[in-house]
């Protein structure tokens, strides 16, 4: 009986409280067909899905529900699968992981790393990575005739991206720390993505059953279940802790305190803490992990869309180049400082437009802690479509996921446009979510908000801003004839073609 209640979380009445897509099927429910663009528009800011075994969820877009969950994040907590993946990803000590004492105590020492002062300190590692890869493409291209080719750009993107985190991260080295470096680095490529998304039915099943009855005993069990995914999980799980062990001694925990190089994030975090140098030393290698995930997965795709909206707008592309090459004339170099990425308009209006329609972490997953009562901005109608409700009790175990993606795209907000990508709609000082006010960059979802936004925003911006640069000024983007890409919502959003997921073939031409 205890199993059965708590599979079906009979005490919880969110499928009679909101309406929500109807489910062809009991067994399996249908959040699998839960795909961007979203098409649930019409049921307003909150609304149910059904899991495994007719477990219900409640998805919100609405921004006053969503400002409660960010602002009252202890009475939330991630999902017992969730937590279990970040924990074999990230490694047992990451912060994502930690209770809301140790997760400030944390946050505290890792907080000065990525403001503005540190930041501009991570631009030449940045820059390093896509000058090299600029040149390595100029190469391809002026090989051929005419001077253009077809490169598949997505797990090359990815790579950059990781590599140019590893710098700021682990500051600027002649080589990797050692071979499990690099086999650290090759398991990371879409690691997030490859973790949750995409997973059979019957592995969700299977999910949804142990994690439901005891969920750290099981699943742990499942880590050795035969699947593909968990075989990914496993290997990860190891190369992290094997990784971490070797970070310590660059960082000093075997008496080589000097090693480290200035302006990278390990070096702001040792200089801030006033824990003994042990503990010290101990927790901050621990985060490398989850910086260098949380910050690959997101920000490749996110240069990835970019590039791609680049391609299919060639006249918008060459309006942004000209941005870029005006304000570099005669300053070799000084176009790559934060100041002077920051009044590019036409750059910028154009990441603001890629990170609202492709967000890098489209979903946050929680369970409530506590009986709520979720307040709505705007009513929605209740399950039986009798009353409109302007707020909703949520009981202690509901699951609850705040749709990012969702929310970038309402059309209340956005527009009757909303799903188009149009940059122009950021154009002279415009800030269409402003009088909302969700999120710290540009009044988007994408990286959430509340204590627990995403510690990276600056940095991933930053890391935009570079590469976009370094990429327009030196070469032409298109889309091959015949290509057509689309996007694959799941851990993260990731472009496919009809052949392949995780790609996104692009022509590279060399400027007139
Ligand atoms: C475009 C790029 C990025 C996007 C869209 C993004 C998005 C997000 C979102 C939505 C969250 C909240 C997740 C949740 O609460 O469940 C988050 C958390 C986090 N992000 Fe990012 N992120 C990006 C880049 C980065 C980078 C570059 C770093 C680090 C170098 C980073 C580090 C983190 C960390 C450590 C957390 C956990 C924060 C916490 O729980 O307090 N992210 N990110």
């Amino acid at each position: 009986l205890r199993v059965w209640k708590k599979l079906n979380r009979i005490d919880s009445n969110l499928s009679q409280l909101v309406r929500g897509p109807g489910s062809h099927s009991w067994i399996f429910g249908n959040i699998m067909d839960h795909k961007v663009p979203l098409e649930y528009e019409g049921y307003g800011g909150a609304y149910t899905i059904t899991g495994c075994l007719g477990e219900k969820r409640l998805m919100i877009t609405d921004p006053a529900a969503m400002k409660y969950i960010y602002q009252h994040f202890e009475q939330f907590e991630r999902p017992p699968f969730e937590k279990f993946g970040e924990s074999a990803v990230g490694g047992p000590e990451n912060y994502n992981i930690f209770t809301a004492r140790d997760f400030q105590r944390i946050k505290n020492l890792m907080n000065p790393a990525f403001k503005p002062a540190a930041l501009r300190g991570y631009v030449p590692h940045f820059r390093t990575v896509v000058e090299k890869l600029m040149q390595k493409w100029e190469d391809l291209c002026t090989q051929q005739y005419p001077d253009r080719v077809q490169i598949d750009i997505h797990k090359i993107i990815h790579e950059a991206t990781l590599e140019a985190a590893k710098r700021a991260v682990l500051g600027d080295r002649s080589a990797p720390i050692s071979d499990m470096e690099v086999a650290f680095s090759k398991n990371c490529y879409n690691i997030l993505s490859k973790m949750t998304g995409k997973p059979t039915k019957g592995a969700l099943l299977i999910e949804r059953i142990l994690s439901s009855i005891s969920p750290q005993f099981f699943l742990r069990v499942l880590l050795y279940m035969p699947n593909e995914r968990m075989r990914i999980l496993r290997r990860h799980k190891f190369l992290t802790r094997s990784f971490v062990y070797e970070t310590r001694g660059v960082i000093g925990i075997e008496g080589h305190l000097e090693k480290l190089t200035q302006d990278c994030i390990l070096d702001v975090m040792k200089h801030t803490g006033d824990e003994t140098q042990h503990d010290l030393l101990e927790i901050i290698a621990w985060q490398v992990p989850i910086l260098l995930i949380a910050g690959q997965d997101t920000v490749g795709n996110s240069i990835t869309w970019a590039l791609y909206e680049f391609a299919k707008n060639p006249e918008w592309q060459e309006q942004v180049r000209n941005e870029i090459i005006q304000a570099q004339a005669g300053k070799s170099g000084e176009v790559f400082q934060p100041a002077v990425l920051d009044q590019l308009q036409y750059l910028n209006a154009h990441i603001k437009e890629a990170l609202r329609l492709y967000p890098g972490a489209p979903t946050i997953d929680r369970v409530a802690l506590d009986d709520i009562i979720l307040p709505l901005d705007t009513p929605v109608q209740s399950g039986d479509g009798t009353k409109s409700m302007s707020q909703i009790p949520i009981k202690r175990g509901d699951r609850i996921m705040v749709d990012l993606a969702a929310y970038n795209r309402r059309h209340s907000i956005w527009g009757d446009d909303a799903d188009t990508f149009k940059p122009s709609r950021w154009l002279n000082g415009s800030d269409p979510g402003k009088s909302i006010g969700i999120g710290p960059y540009a009044n988007l979802a994408t990286f959430s908000g509340g204590p627990q936004i995403c510690i990276g925003w600056r940095f991933a911006i930053l890391q935009m801003q570079v590469f976009l640069t370094g990429c327009l000024s030196k070469l032409q983007f298109r889309i091959p004839k015949g290509v057509e890409i689309r996007p694959v919502k799941s851990f993260t959003i990731y472009p496919a073609t009809q052949e392949k997921e995780e790609s996104l073939p692009l022509e590279i031409a060399l400027l007139n």
